[in-house]
């Protein structure tokens, strides 16, 4: 099976979590754009959606599913999103399609965090994949100087501006050990909007596509 193949199988298997008449959370890349497909075929089964980014927003209504402003929703009871790398404590690094920040917002107003991640995407150690981090721009140099000194090599993600206007850090060589301090110290510097360090909230369940089926872990 390809890797494009396990993403839409576990895009599909999220459907399973989605409650008939709620608004889901979706959140943004190539797994959730398969499970943006599949809610597609339950529109008329739910309210809507809330959505992470301009991408997705742009794919839900193409569908003819009505999306949301999240200032007007009161909850969610899942938020169904991709990850980069995820730990065997479901913590997550995410942000490969810059869209963390709004990702890390829904993600917070929902009751249930589904991750759905072909099984590359599982590692014991968050870091192998760049951690990146949305600065406002005027700061861009400084937090680059600040992860130096935790350890990182930071490079700038050249010709992205974030759905808010910021733009991408991506941290290298970093073996995160403690990914809820690190999220915490990274967040307090000045200028960093949001790390895409999914630690102090982690997934709930994780659907992972793997060559034998989806397999589910549950926190
Ligand atoms: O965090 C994300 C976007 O900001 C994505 O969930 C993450 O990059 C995984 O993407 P994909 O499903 O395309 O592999």
């Amino acid at each position: 099976m390809t890797q494009d193949e396990l993403k839409k199988a576990v895009g599909w298997a999220a459907l399973q979590y989605v409650q008939p008449g709620t608004i889901v959370g979706v959140g943004t890349g190539s797994t959730a754009a398969h499970f943006i497909d599949a809610l597609g075929t339950i529109r008329d089964q739910i309210e809507g959606a809330v959505s992470s980014s301009e991408a997705s927003t742009e794919k839900l209504k193409s569908l003819g599913i009505p999306v949301f402003d999240l200032n007007n929703v009161d909850a969610l009871s899942v938020y169904v999103d991709g990850a980069d790398e995820i730990n065997p404590q479901m913590q997550m690094i995410k942000g490969g399609g810059a869209a963390l920040t709004r990702e890390k917002i829904v993600a917070a107003v929902a009751q249930k965090f589904i991750c759905i991640a072909d099984a590359s995407k599982q590692v014991d150690v968050l870091g192998n994949f760049p951690l990146p981090v949305e600065v406002i721009p005027m700061a861009r140099a400084y937090v680059a100087r600040e992860l130096v000194k935790l350890g990182g090599l930071p490079e700038y993600r050249q010709h992205v501006v974030t759905d808010n206007g910021n733009i991408i850090l991506d941290v290298h060589n970093l073996r995160i050990l403690d990914p809820i301090e690190l999220e915490k110290t990274i967040n307090a510097l000045p200028g960093v909007v949001t790390v895409g360090l999914f630690a102090a909230r982690g997934a709930d369940i994780a659907l992972i596509g793997t060559p034998d089926g989806v397999k589910t872990i549950t926190n």
